[in-house]
């Protein structure tokens, strides 16, 4: 059954050999199995989840592609005071919103989410969220889709949106591409000060060997995971950020629900709006993109 749904999740198989599995709980997808372009061995797993992550609902998820919404990090504009670090959207439980696709060109579904009683008490605005996971033979693309849904006196609906990518790769042997001359913000540093100021990105290949938290500015829309034995690409839309994530050792040993050595796996690639907020008119639909494609 391509698309089948069971309590907790939806899994999504594609007549060539791929799968996807998302939580209703935080829209989460938590796993993307893909052949290599170039052979016929078993599909592979491309994400990285925590052996020690929860999935039953009790907080986010450690791995897969969390969804960040209304705030990225902690919350900094006035209607976001309530919310907790990157918002609600990653620990509320989405509904379904039916079959977008089902054929050899996508396997796709929906899931939305308005203001729950438990949003209402934290965040006053309305709002109408769709994402739309669509699993292909070698890729698989998140859309997401923020409808301002409130009365024209409100003024415009200002958040900001990313996808916090867990891409399954060996830390120490990967490099992200192109991100040469790109501004960014970097959160390992000690102060408030030194964090809030811009450094250029020298490198012509960004490795993640020692703990990375950078936040791109105008970043190009377009990356590149490489290792010796893979490579996947990033390709998003209206998305001026990207952050790169890896906290190693340092910071990672001190994540709970970290499983042992879980930087070594993974680095997070998240395309994103975060510097600043989307400002979206009543009535409104804002949509963010990502296309991820195994390319080796
Ligand atoms: O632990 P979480 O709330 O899931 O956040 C995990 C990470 O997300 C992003 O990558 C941020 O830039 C990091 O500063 C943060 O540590």
């Amino acid at each position: 059954m391509p698309i089948e749904q069971k309590q907790d999740r939806i899994i999504l198989t594609h007549p060539k050999g791929s799968s996807a599995e998302i939580l209703y709980y935080g829209a989460t997808v938590i796993s993307w199995k893909s052949v290599s372009k170039g052979s016929s061995t078993e599909p592979q797993e491309r994400l990285f989840v925590s052996a020690k992550a929860a999935l039953d609902g009790s907080k986010p998820v450690r791995g897969g592609i969390p969804v960040v919404f209304p705030c990225f990090g902690a919350p900094s504009h006035p209607e976001h005071t309530k919310l907790s670090q990157h918002g609600f959207a990653r620990n509320t439980i989405w509904s379904f919103g039916g079959i977008v696709l089902d054929n050899e060109a996508g396997v796709s579904i929906r899931l939305t989410l308005e203001p729950t009683d438990a949003i209402k008490q934290v965040y006053e605005r309305p709002f109408h969220l769709a994402y739309v996971v669509t699993l292909a033979e070698h890729q698989l693309v998140t859309d997401l889709h923020v409808k301002n849904t409130a009365l024209s006196s409100s003024g415009p609906l200002e958040f900001q949106a990313l996808f916090h990518n867990y891409i399954r790769a060996p830390s120490n042997e990967l490099f992200v591409t192109p991100l040469t001359g790109v501004t960014f913000y970097d959160k390992t540093e000690a102060t408030d000060e030194l964090k809030s100021q811009p450094k250029v990105e020298k490198r012509d290949k960004v490795d993640v060997k020692v703990f990375t938290d950078s936040v791109y500015e105008n970043a190009p829309g377009t990356y590149e995971v490489t290792w010796p034995s893979g490579k996947i690409e990033v390709r998003t839309k209206n998305f001026p950020n990207v952050v790169v994530w890896n906290p190693q050792e340092q910071a990672g040993a001190k994540i709970g629900d970290m499983e042992a050595g879980g930087w070594e796996r993974y680095v997070c690639v998240e395309p994103g709006h975060v510097r600043g907020f989307v400002s979206l008119a009543t009535g409104e639909t804002w949509i963010g993109q990502q296309v991820i494609t195994v390319e080796e």
